[in-house]
């Protein structure tokens, strides 16, 4: 199996970042998806990464006359829905899909749209793509983590992808407990996005600040036991281990998306995060009582803006 095409939805900052890889690699083999607004806007001033403006193909949703062999989501948790809907064309019956999304939820949602595809989970770690009203800028491209929930044997499809992100130079690792990964980047994420989120820290006063470390580590226990009571394969030591690496992980002035976010006052994902934690909580009877005052704080935040 060899992937011949692929496209993109959602040319924010990883999107612009990912996007930039596959348009130098695979040229008018590489097209992005964006209707109405975001098509002109495309089109006219393409995607900047580093001041390095590139134009790839953008096609309209309604375009009806091309298949591509591999379609990667890139937007947001709460635009994803319209996005589903946007790529309906684009994908034949052997089209395989990736989600990049932050968050636990993407792939099954993309899954119920298209059942009979290969839909892959992904995601991206070690990122620091921050969106500009001149572009995008990046100096840490990351790795795109991805594959089937178990690739204790690698199906062809995950092959495929892997060969394609290997020839655009793209970091990428194939674990072989997919789930295990997703929630563990979630568990980061429900920690130190949030809390950053509301206290405004980069990643150096995160690591910092002693009762910042204590909100993150007491947000990401109560993922910890909503996923093993959902019987994923999470650990006490996941927990210590992503405490003792948030100085290493990013450089110190960085935000998390999230705090780029509420910064810009766009909407978050805090539904997908704490907001998630919560239902799921309430449902396997654990207590999630900072991840609801969480919740409930950047709720209010947005509201605010
Ligand atoms: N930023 C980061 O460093 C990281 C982000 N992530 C995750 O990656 C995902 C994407 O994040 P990020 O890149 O920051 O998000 P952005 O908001 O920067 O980008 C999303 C992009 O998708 C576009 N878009 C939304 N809906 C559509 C649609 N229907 N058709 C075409 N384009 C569409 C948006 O356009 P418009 O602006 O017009 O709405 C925007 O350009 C999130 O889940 C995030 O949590 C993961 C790791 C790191
Ligand atoms: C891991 C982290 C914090 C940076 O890549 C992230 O996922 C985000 O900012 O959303």
């Amino acid at each position: 199996m060899k992937i011949k095409n692929v496209a993109m939805i959602g040319m924010g900052a990883i999107g612009t970042v990912y996007g930039s890889f596959l348009y130098k690699r695979y040229g008018s083999d590489f097209a992005v998806i964006a209707g109405e607004k975001r098509n002109i806007e495309l089109k006219s001033k393409g995607i900047t990464l580093n001041n390095n403006t590139l134009y790839p193909l953008v096609l309209s949703p309604d375009k009806k006359d091309i298949k591509y062999d591999l379609i990667i989501f890139c937007v947001k948790n709460y635009q994803l829905d319209k996005a589903i809907d946007d790529v309906r064309n684009f994908v034949g019956e052997n089209t395989i899909i990736l989600t990049i999304l932050n968050g636990i939820t993407a792939r099954d949602r993309i899954l119920s749209a298209y059942p009979d595809n290969k839909v892959l989970y992904g995601l991206s770690t070690h990122m620091n793509a921050v969106r500009t009203h001149k572009g995008v800028f990046s100096t840490e491209y990351g790795e795109i983590q991805f594959g089937n929930g178990d690739n204790t044997v690698i199906a062809p499809e995950v092959q495929a992808v892997q060969e394609l992100l290997n020839e655009a130079r793209i970091k990428n690792k194939v674990f072989p407990d997919m789930i295990r990964a997703m929630w563990k980047k979630f568990m980061l994420n429900v920690g130190v996005n949030q809390v950053t989120a509301i206290t405004k820290a980069s990643y150096e006063k995160v690591a910092s600040v002693k009762t910042n470390l204590i909100l993150y580590k007491e947000a990401m226990m109560e993922v910890l036991k909503v996923a093993q009571a959902s019987g994923v394969d999470l650990r006490e030591k996941d927990v210590e281990e992503l405490m003792a690496s948030i100085t290493s992980r990013l450089s110190a002035k960085e935000k998390t998306s999230m705090l780029q976010d509420v910064e810009a006052k766009r909407k978050t994902e805090v539904d997908y995060f704490s907001g998630l934690v919560v239902e799921m909580g309430k449902k396997l009877s654990i207590p999630t009582p900072v991840n609801h005052v969480l919740y409930c704080l950047i709720k209010s935040i947005e509201e605010l803006y």
